[in-house]
């Protein structure tokens, strides 16, 4: 199949099902801020430090719910005073015990990798909260160990989501004195997704979208995206994931400095001198790097070498800066846009981004 830009121009005739349903989802992302800002302080998550002094915070879960830990991490930043961490298991850590915080995140609440640390940590003696939807085995878990319960309203995919999950979770952090996030910042950060949403919305011609521009820079390309700092590395990974679900599309996800010590090789490999998609000069690999304002100054002097390493051997880059002056309006700004370019893609070569029959495949195969 190759890529075929006019496809973006029509986003509701492409493939079967309703491709454009995935765009729809990613412009409403402004919304699940809203929403699950609501939810958290319904379910009395913002007041969470008044019972609740964890010497570290476990974010459990799988996929797109394990990245909102991810998020959870680079919102709270280097500086944080106790660990903050994801666990994608099925078991938590050792050293995770009755003075620490896990934070069980499922989409649908019914993910076995996930229920098995709550299970665990509630066996443990942690204080466990639960972000799910109502009526969930999650939330069965929450009720049975009088723990607390934030009932979100998912309703499409776990990666179509990510903001209903995600807020909630910097709510609980900014409640522990994790981030500094008054009210005003969800819809700031809201704000930023519907700005984007504006920018890259379907009737706007690729010269002046910059998520269709971005798929075209994609196309007939394996990206390797890295990012130049924590949070612009959450970015990274929550775009290679993208790509990868919403295009079927390889890419892979790095972070500098430690891509400089392996990944970086990569530009003198195959995928760097030669196009496999088509008989051109050009060559397939592209790098994508990602940057926040918070580089350290040494990772700046690293970027701008890989840039020249780049460069000299005609590699295809690009480079994308967050915007914003909260770490959750500037992951905003960088995810927002990669989840319209991931979409753009998919709709590109003619791709239903919605369905991703291979993990629903091996999901079944391993439920039982
Ligand atoms: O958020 P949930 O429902 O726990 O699912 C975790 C992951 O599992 C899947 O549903 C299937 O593997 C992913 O799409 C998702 O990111």
């Amino acid at each position: 199949m190759t890529w075929e830009p006019e496809r973006l121009d029509d986003t509701h005739h492409l493939t079967e099902g309703d491709p454009g349903g995935m765009l729809r989802a990613v412009a409403d992302s402004a919304a699940q801020v809203r929403t699950g800002y609501r939810c958290a302080v319904e379910s009395g998550v913002d007041r969470l430090s008044a019972n609740v002094r964890p010497r570290a915070v476990v974010v459990a879960g799988m996929g797109g719910s394990a990245l909102a830990g991810d998020i959870l991490a680079a919102v709270c930043g280097p500086g944080a005073p106790i660990p903050v961490v994801t666990v994608r298991s099925y078991q938590l850590p050792g050293w995770v015990g009755a003075t620490d915080l896990v934070i069980a995140v499922s989409w649908s609440g019914e993910t076995g990798e996930t229920l098995a640390m709550a299970a665990e940590a509630v066996r443990r003696g942690c204080t466990l909260l639960a972000v799910g939807p109502a009526g969930s085995a999650l939330e069965a878990v929450a009720v049975q160990s009088s723990s607390l319960h934030v009932a979100i309203p998912t309703g499409r995919r776990p990666r179509a989501d990510l903001w209903l999950v995600t807020t909630p979770l910097v709510v609980a952090a900014a409640s522990l004195r994790l981030v500094r996030a008054e009210p005003t910042v969800y819809e700031r950060v809201a704000r930023t997704l519907e700005d984007i949403a504006h920018r890259c919305r379907p009737s706007s011609d690729s010269f002046i979208n910059p998520g269709k521009a971005l798929a075209m820079d994609l196309a007939e390309s394996v990206p390797m995206i890295w990012g130049s700092s924590p949070l612009a590395t959450a970015a990274a990974t929550r775009f290679a994931h993208r790509l990868n679900e919403n295009a079927k599309y390889p890419a892979m996800a790095g972070e500098l400095p430690e891509a400089g010590h392996n990944q970086v090789a990569v530009l003198d490999g195959p995928l760097a001198e030669r196009d496999i998609f088509a008989d051109t000069s050009s060559r397939t690999l592209r790098l994508v790097l990602l940057r926040d304002m918070e580089e350290h100054p040494r990772v700046t002097s690293t970027r701008e070498a890989v840039l020249r390493v780049a460069q000299d051997r005609d590699v295809r880059v690009t480079e994308l800066a967050s915007d914003g002056d909260h770490p959750l309006e500037r992951l905003a700004s960088l995810i927002g846009l990669a989840d319209f370019a991931s979409t753009y893609l998919a709709l590109g070569y003619g791709v239903d981004p919605t369905p991703v029959r291979p993990i629903t495949e091996l999901r079944a195969r391993i439920s039982h």
